[in-house]
C-alpha cells in the first residue's frame, strides 16, 4: 500500500457527518481490507486505509494531511516527552502524531476522547498500527479526565498539546492545564480550526497580556464562553450532550504565549523558488556545455521529402507547453519551413527555443470572453501570412481556437491550413456528456452515463428499487443494482474534480441523499453520473487530417500525466484504441482535422478486455513528446498539404522504436527526492521509501528523457525552471492565489 495520497480529497462533508455509524463502518473497512496483513504494525498504512475510507466511502473529520504535516513538523522540532490531544475521534491524529512522537524519542501520547464508541475505534486502530505501547486513549470529557490523570500522577506535564475537540472548551481546558501546572513556560500548543470555523475566545486568551488576563480574573469572568462561535459549533455534540459543562478554572494569568498562526491548505511555492535558485548554477553549467556541444556537433537534419523551394510559414500556438515545443523542434529539424511560436505567456520557455524564428505574445482570454485571444491570434496569422497553424493551446483556449479556424480560413483563403477542429466539433467532443452520447450513436461501447441537472435525476438512478422477474433478467438486474457510480462535474473545475472518485450509492439511502444534496446539482452546475469501471486507464494521442489518422500513440495514464511510456504499436490494446480512434475520425469526414486524444478504461484482461472511452480531448496531448525522435511525424503534419487520395494510403506514424519514455526532471526532483527526504526527516517515511524514490529518479535520469531538455536546444529548459515557474509562484504569492498542484509539462496550475 502506498503512503498518503497527496492529490485526492475526502468525500464531501454531508449534513450529518459523524456519529452515524460511519466510525464503526471504518473499523469494518480497515479490518476487512485485502492488505490487512501488511497494514498491521504500520502507522502509515493504517492512515492510508483511513484515508481510503474517507475518499471512497464517507467523509471523516480527521485533521488531514496538510495540517497533520504542520503538527508533525512541530513534534520533530519540540521533541515532546509527553504529548496530549484533546479530541481523538477515530484516531487519525493520534496515530499520525503518536508515531511522530515515538520517532522523535518521546514517551507518551495521551488521547482524550469523550465518546466511548470513538475511543474504542481509536484503541482498536492504534493497536493495529502497533502504537499501543506509547499511546493511551482516555474515555471521558477532557476536563474531568485531565483532572483525574493529574491527580493520579499519570499526567505530570504537557510538552505539546493538540486541541481539536469542542471549540468553546479550548480556553477552559487550557486554563485548567495552566492551573494544574501541566502547561508551563516552554509548553507548546497547537489548536485546530481557530480561524475557520473560528475560535475568538481562544485567540483572545492566548494573545492577551498578563494585565488583561488578571483584570478578567478580578472581574470574575469564568466558565465556557460560547460568544462568537457559529451555532453549529456550539451545538455540535448536542445529540449526546444536551448541555455542555466545563470547569471554571481561572488559569494562570501570568503565563505569556507567543502566538503564531499557521495557515495550512495551500502550498506557497517558496521552497520551489528557493530550489530553483539553488540549482541555477548547475543548470547554467549544463546549458553552457550543451551549447558548446551543439556548436561542435550540429544536429543532422533529415528532411522529409517536401519541396524546399515552397517555403511555408508554420505557426505553433501554446509553446509554453512541452507539447508545443516538441512539435516546433520536430518541424524545425525535419522540414525546411519557417516556424513561428505564439503563446499567452511572455516568458514561454518555447520562445527561447532555437527552433522558432519569431515569437508572438497572444492576449489571454478575459474570463469567459475569448475575444481578446481570438483577435490577437488572427492578427498573427494575417501579419505573418501563416500557411499552416498547428494549435497546441490549452483546454481554456479550446473553444476559442475552434472559432479561429473558421475566421482564419475566411481571411486567408483556401490555401490556409489549420490542425485544429472547428468549434462545433470541439463542442461535441469536449463536453463529457455530449461525447458519450456521440460515441453511443456510433454503436460503440460506452460506460452507462447520464447528464443530471437536479438531485432527483441522480437519486432515481442511485436509489432505484428494482423488482426482479425471471432467472436471467434477475441476474442482469442484480448486476445493475450492484453497479457503482461516480459523479463527474461537467465543465472544468479543479476543486470539483477532486471529489470525482466517491463511489455511489452509499449503503444507506439517507447518506446517498445527503451526499447528492451536498453537490448542489443544478442546470448551472450539471453533473455526469457515470458507471464506475474498475480497470487501468490509458490515454492516446492522434493526428487526424481530413478524417484520416496520420500518427497515433497510446500509453498508460500516470498520476498527473507526468510520465509517458508508449505501448508497442502492434499490441492488442494499442490496436483496439487505434481502431476506436479511426472510427471516430472516419465519422468526422473530410472536414475533420485536428489533434484527437481519448482516455480509456480497460475492464478485464487480454483479448476479452473491454475498452471504455471515458473522455475525449480534441487537442494535442503531451504524449506527442513520444514522437520527438520520429522524423516521419514531421511528414505526418505536412501531409495536410497533400491531396486526400494520398492521405488514405499513408502509413500511420508511430513513435520510432526503440522509443524513449519521458519524464520531467523538476517534477521528479520534488516528488521523488525532496518530499520523501523531508518525510524521512520528520519521521513520516522510512529510509526504504526514500531509496525507492532515489532508484526511480535514477532510472528516469539514465534511461528516460526529460520532456523539455535537449542538448541541441537547452534554453527552454533553463527558462522553464529558472524563470517561468519562479515567476508563476511569485505571482501566486503576491495575488494570494491558492493552488494545490501544478503540472510542469503543461504549465497548468490547479487552483485549490
Ligand atoms: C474534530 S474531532 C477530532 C479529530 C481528531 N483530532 C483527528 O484529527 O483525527 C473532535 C473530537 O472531539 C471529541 N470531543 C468533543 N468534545 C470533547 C471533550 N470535551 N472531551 C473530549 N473529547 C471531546 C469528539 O467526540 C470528536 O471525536
Amino acid at each position: 500500500m502506498g503512503g498518503f495520497d497527496r492529490t485526492k480529497a475526502y468525500a464531501p462533508q454531508e449534513a450529518t457527518f459523524f456519529d452515524d455509524g460511519r466510525e464503526i463502518e471504518l473499523l469494518h473497512f480497515v479490518y476487512s481490507h485485502p492488505k490487512l496483513e501488511s497494514i498491521r504494525g504500520s502507522p502509515k498504512d493504517v492512515l492510508a486505509a483511513i484515508d481510503e475510507f474517507g475518499r471512497t466511502k464517507k467523509y471523516l473529520m480527521n485533521v488531514g494531511e496538510d495540517k497533520g504535516r504542520i503538527v508533525c513538523d512541530l513534534i520533530a522540532e519540540v521533541k515532546p516527552n509527553t504529548m496530549v490531544e484533546l479530541g481523538g475521534y477515530v484516531g487519525y491524529s493520534c496515530i499520525l502524531f503518536g508515531d511522530a512522537v515515538r520517532t522523535a524519542g518521546g514517551l507518551r501520547y495521551f488521547s482524550f476522547e469523550r465518546n466511548p464508541e470513538f475511543a474504542a475505534v481509536i484503541s482498536s486502530l492504534v493497536d493495529l498500527a502497533g502504537l499501543s505501547d506509547i499511546v493511551k486513549v482516555i474515555v471521558g470529557s477532557s476536563d474531568e479526565s485531565i483532572a483525574r490523570f493529574h491527580a493520579s500522577g499519570t499526567l505530570k506535564h504537557i510538552d505539546l498539546m493538540f486541541l481539536d475537540h469542542y471549540k468553546p472548551a479550548y480556553t477552559t481546558d487550557l486554563k485548567l492545564c495552566e492551573e494544574l501546572k501541566l502547561v508551563t513556560p516552554g509548553s507548546v500548543l497547537a489548536a485546530d480550526n481557530v480561524i475557520k470555523p473560528g475560535n475568538p475566545p481562544y485567540l483572545e486568551y492566548v494573545r492577551s497580556t498578563v494585565q488583561e488576563k488578571r483584570k478578567k480574573v478580578e472581574e470574575g469572568a469564568k466558565g465556557v464562553n460560547t460568544e462568537g462561535f457559529a451555532e453549529r459549533n456550539v451545538k455540535q455534540y448536542a445529540k449526546r450532550i444536551e448541555t455542555e459543562r466545563f470547569n471554571e478554572s481561572a488559569g494562570n494569568p501570568n503565563l505569556v504565549y507567543e502566538s503564531k498562526l499557521v495557515n495550512s491548505f495551500e502550498p506557497t511555492g517558496v521552497p520551489v523558488i528557493l530550489l530553483s535558485f539553488v540549482t541555477l548554477p548547475f543548470s547554467i553549467s549544463i546549458v553552457f556545455l550543451s551549447l558548446i556541444w551543439a556548436k561542435l556537433r550540429p544536429q543532422p537534419r533529415s528532411l522529409d521529402p517536401y519541396n524546399a523551394s515552397d517555403k511555408k510559414t508554420i505557426l505553433i500556438t501554446g509553446i509554453s507547453m512541452t507539447k508545443g515545443l516538441s512539435i516546433a523542434r520536430l518541424l524545425s529539424q525535419h522540414t525546411p519551413h519557417c516556424i513561428i511560436g505564439a503563446d499567452t505567456s511572455a516568458v514561454s520557455p518555447g520562445r527561447f527555443s532555437r527552433s522558432v524564428s519569431a515569437f508572438h505574445k497572444l492576449s489571454p482570454p478575459d474570463g469567459k470572453d475569448a475575444e481578446p485571444y481570438i483577435d490577437s491570434l488572427l492578427h498573427v496569422i494575417k501579419t505573418e501570412e501563416v500557411d499552416l497553424w498547428i494549435s497546441c493551446s490549452s483546454v481554456v483556449a479550446a473553444v476559442g481556437d475552434g472559432q479561429v479556424v473558421r475566421l482564419a480560413e475566411n481571411a486567408m483563403g483556401s490555401e490556409f491550413r489549420a490542425v485544429q477542429f472547428s468549434e462545433d466539433v470541439v463542442a461535441v467532443l469536449h463536453e463529457k456528456d455530449e461525447f458519450i452520447e456521440y460515441v453511443r450513436s456510433l454503436d460503440l461501447l460506452v460506460p452507462e452515463s447520464r447528464r443530471c441537472t437536479d438531485d432527483r435525476e441522480v437519486l432515481d438512478v442511485l436509489l432505484a428499487n428494482k423488482s426482479f422477474t425471471g432467472e436471467g433478467e434477475e441476474r442482469e438486474k442484480e448486476k445493475e443494482r450492484r453497479r457503482e457510480w461516480i459523479m463527474k462535474p461537467i465543465g472544468v473545475d479543479d476543486k470539483a474534480r477532486n471529489q470525482m472518485m466517491t463511489l455511489l450509492p452509499f449503503a444507506s439511502p439517507q447518506k446517498t441523499r445527503e451526499y447528492v444534496k451536498s453537490l448542489e446539482v443544478s442546470a448551472l452546475n450539471p453533473f455526469q453520473l457515470q458507471q464506475y469501471i474498475h480497470g487501468e486507464e490509458y490515454c492516446t494521442h492522434a493526428l487526424v487530417i481530413r478524417g484520416h489518422i496520420t500518427a497515433f500513440v497510446a500509453c498508460p495514464s500516470s498520476e498527473l500525466l507526468m510520465y509517458y511510456e508508449a505501448l508497442p504499436a502492434d499490441s492488442h490494446l494499442a490496436r483496439e484504441m487505434l481502431a476506436f480512434t479511426q472510427r471516430v475520425a472516419r465519422d468526422g469526414g473530410e472536414s475533420f482535422t485536428g489533434h484527437l486524444s481519448f482516455d480509456f478504461l480497460i475492464e478485464g484482461k487480454g483479448r476479452n478486455a473491454k475498452l471504455y472511452p471515458i473522455e475525449c480531448n480534441p487537442r494535442v496531448h503531451t504524449a506527442v513528446a513520444l514522437f520527438s525522435d520520429t522524423p516521419q511525424m514531421a511528414g505526418a503534419y505536412l501531409s495536410i498539404f497533400s491531396p486526400t487520395s494520398v492521405l488514405a494510403d499513408r502509413e500511420i506514424v508511430a513513435p520510432r522504436a526503440p522509443t524513449y519514455s519521458y519524464y520531467w526532471i523538476g517534477h521528479d526532483l520534488v516528488t521523488l527526492l525532496i518530499l520523501p527526504l523531508f518525510d524521512l526527516l520528520w519521521g513520516r517515511a522510512t529510509l526504504e521509501d526514500v531509496l525507492e524514490g532515489v532508484a526511480e529518479f535514477g532510472e528516469h535520469l539514465v534511461y528516460w528523457r526529460d520532456g523539455t531538455f535537449t542538448v541541441q536546444d537547452p534554453l527552454p529548459f533553463l527558462v522553464l525552471y529558472h524563470v517561468y515557474w519562479p515567476l508563476r509562484f511569485l505571482y501566486s504569492i503576491v495575488t494570494g492565489t491558492a493552488w494545490s498542484r501544478i503540472n510542469v509539462s503543461t504549465t497548468k496550475v490547479f487552483e485549490s
